[in-house]
């Protein structure tokens, strides 16, 4: 990574904070090169530079003109007014990351009104602690050089793959709002474990291992989590008991039904990104 790079946050949110935290831990940025702006929210602007040390883009025209990657992290259905923005203060030289679900490189070249590079990544926010499942795609504009940059960009904070970018909506669906899965799990377990008697401190400390632990064997252990859960399931015993009910409230469709509706929305929210643009023409 060039260390003279200089990073423009567009939204400053729950995203943008992960990616932050993230590259930082990595000490591939220094706060000094990172810059972030928002449509109004001065007080989230404050306190990221209270905890961070980054720079508050006090001049959006200064702060986007010296920019050589601009990272969208605004809500989908705020890009046309976030772009609007800045779009006369942009350049050919520079590269456009975008992390908005389900809008197209395509849509934002066009918002842009101009020929840049775009990369479109879907990341999650265990970015925070540098374990983000991040997907890229280029646009096609992108060249190779401004993608191999965006990967390593996104390696700062955790893994990273490269797909179509038509897939990038089944990846949101899957590991972009995964951790909200996980962390819904993590909920009714504690809820559970509230209602059969445990100790709230206890309990916390034995689900927390548990998903770290069945974690680190899908990881570590060549086994298919199939075989993995056979494993635990004795004949008779108690998680064939607990997994019954499971399957009674029909869990594993329940899952993929989630995936899949997430993933319908990643390509709605495209979609009317994409009428709103051509409606403005
Ligand atoms: N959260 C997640 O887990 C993930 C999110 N994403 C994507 O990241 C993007 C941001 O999500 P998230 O961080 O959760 O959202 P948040 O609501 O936490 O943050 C959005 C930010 O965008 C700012 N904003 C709104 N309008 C504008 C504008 N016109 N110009 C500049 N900034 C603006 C807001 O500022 P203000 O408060 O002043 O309006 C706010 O700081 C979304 O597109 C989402 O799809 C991708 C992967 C995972
Ligand atoms: O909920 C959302 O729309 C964003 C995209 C993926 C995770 N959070």
């Amino acid at each position: 990574m060039d260390t003279k790079q200089s990073i423009v946050f567009v939204g400053a949110g729950s995203m943008a904070e992960a990616m932050i935290s993230g590259m930082l831990q990595k000490e591939l940025f220094l706060p000094r090169q990172i810059s972030v702006m928002n449509r109004s929210n001065s007080d989230r602007l404050e306190y990221l530079y209270q905890t961070y040390g980054i720079c508050i883009a006090k001049n959006k025209q200064e702060a986007i003109e010296k920019a050589n990657i601009i990272i969208l992290a605004m809500k989908p259905k705020d890009v046309v007014e976030g772009i609007s923005a800045i779009r006369d203060f942009v350049n050919e030289e520079q590269l456009v990351i975008s992390v908005l679900a389900g809008v197209s490189t395509h849509t934002i070249t066009d918002l842009l009104q101009k020929q840049l590079p775009v990369v479109r990544a879907m990341p999650n926010t265990s970015a925070t602690i540098g374990k983000s499942a991040t997907a890229l795609s280029a646009g096609l504009i992108a060249n190779k050089k401004q993608l191999t940059l965006s990967k390593q960009l996104f390696e700062t904070i955790g893994i990273v793959t490269t797909v179509n970018e038509e897939d990038l909506h089944a990846v949101t669906g899957l590991s972009g709002s995964g951790p909200a899965y996980v962390y819904y799990l993590v909920e009714s377990m504690e809820k559970a474990a509230e209602e059969i008697g445990l100790e709230k401190g206890i309990a916390k400390e034995l689900i927390l291992q548990t998903i770290i632990g069945a974690a680190e064997m899908l990881k570590h252990t060549s086994k298919h989590p199939a075989i993995l859960r056979k494993e635990v399931t004795s004949p008779g015993g108690t998680t064939e008991a607990g997994l019954s009910i499971l399957e009674q409230f029909h869990y594993q469709e329940a899952m993929i039904s989630c995936i899949k509706h997430a993933t319908d929305k990643s390509v709605e929210l495209g979609a009317a990104l994409t009428q709103a643009v051509s409606n403005l023409d």
